[in-house]
């Protein structure tokens, strides 16, 4: 994408309410995409937490909210849900005219608009591969939102990967349980890998290598092939071979149902989030 397509230089500025992992991984993708570190705001009340997007992308935080935040063409969301209603108090008279993105999990638009006192809402569910520009980000927007607006949001998440939009919102909690929280499956099958490696006698090291590269390739294989997850499967494991023990392993503690079982807990507490903190 080139710059151009992002707010220019003397562009109003994008707002981040909350200043961690995911306002991180969003600011950078914009700062690589040729925002400058002037065109955003953050608001960021710990100290370190403001002393960190200083040290790593040059933004100068704010303590709390004030009339600055009235600048802001776009503001986003990145609290925890548990904090979401009463970070808004300070916030919602500054951004009326704004538009609005949440990426918080389980939070619905009904009690954003709510408590922001607007229908400009887009809710989002990214990753942390964002960090990379390799994120995967589930949307949906509120009818209050036009199309001007939805694609402000698909240009300013650009930079950290691929989007989606969803029709439904309680399908976000089912985004939030494959590719929000997926990434954490990911690292855990990781590891296992790696410890299975150890446990067999290769270093540590070696071991993280032929891991981390298996998934890599074996993702990439997915990705540019255009065959099925399950006939790439079928193409490793020799009848009798090795794969074949491995899976008839896997299938035996059933897996594959627990891994599913477990994506459906993500989910239930992605709409438990929202019932507990969106009231
Ligand atoms: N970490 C992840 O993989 C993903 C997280 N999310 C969502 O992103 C949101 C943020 O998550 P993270 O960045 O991981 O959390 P985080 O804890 O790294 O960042 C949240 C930040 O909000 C700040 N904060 C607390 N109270 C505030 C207030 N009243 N006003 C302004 N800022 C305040 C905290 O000091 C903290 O720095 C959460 O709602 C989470 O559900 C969504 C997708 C993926
Ligand atoms: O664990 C969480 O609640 C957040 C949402 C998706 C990833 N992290």
């Amino acid at each position: 994408m080139s710059s151009s397509t992002l707010p220019s230089s003397d562009s109003p500025t994008i707002a981040f309410i909350g200043g961690g992992n995911m306002a991180s991984a969003i600011a950078g993708g914009l700062l690589s995409h040729g925002l400058t570190p002037r065109q955003l705001l953050v608001v960021e009340p710990f100290a370190a937490t403001r002393e960190a997007l200083k040290a790593g992308h040059g933004i100068d935080a704010l303590p709390a909210a004030d009339e600055r935040l009235a600048a802001a063409s776009l503001v986003i969301w990145a609290v925890k849900p548990q904090v979401f209603a009463e970070a808004t108090q300070p916030v919602a008279p500054f951004t009326r005219q704004a538009l609005h993105l949440s990426v918080a999990a389980g939070i619905p638009t009904d009690a954003i608009a709510r408590w922001l006192g607007t229908e400009r809402i887009v809710r989002a569910m990214p990753n942390t591969p964002a960090l990379v520009g390799l994120g995967m980000t589930g949307l949906f927007a509120r009818a209050g939102a036009q199309a001007d607006d939805r694609r402000q949001v698909e240009r300013v998440l650009a930079g950290t990967g691929q989007t989606l939009w969803v029709t439904e919102e309680t399908q976000l909690d089912a985004v939030t349980a494959l590719s929000g929280s997926g990434p954490a499956y990911v690292f855990y099958f990781l590891e296992a890998m790696a410890q299975a490696g150890q446990d067999m006698g290769l270093p540590a090291e070696q071991a993280l290598q032929l891991a981390l590269g298996t998934f890599v390739g074996a993702a990439t294989l997915a990705q540019r092939s255009p065959e099925a997850p399950a006939t790439l499967r079928e193409r490793v494991t020799s009848k009798g071979g090795t794969t074949f023990a491995a899976l008839e392993s896997l299938r035996g503690s059933q897996v594959a149902e627990h891994f599913i079982t477990a994506m459906k807990a993500a989910q239930a507490r992605s709409a438990e989030l929202g019932a507990e903190f969106g009231r």
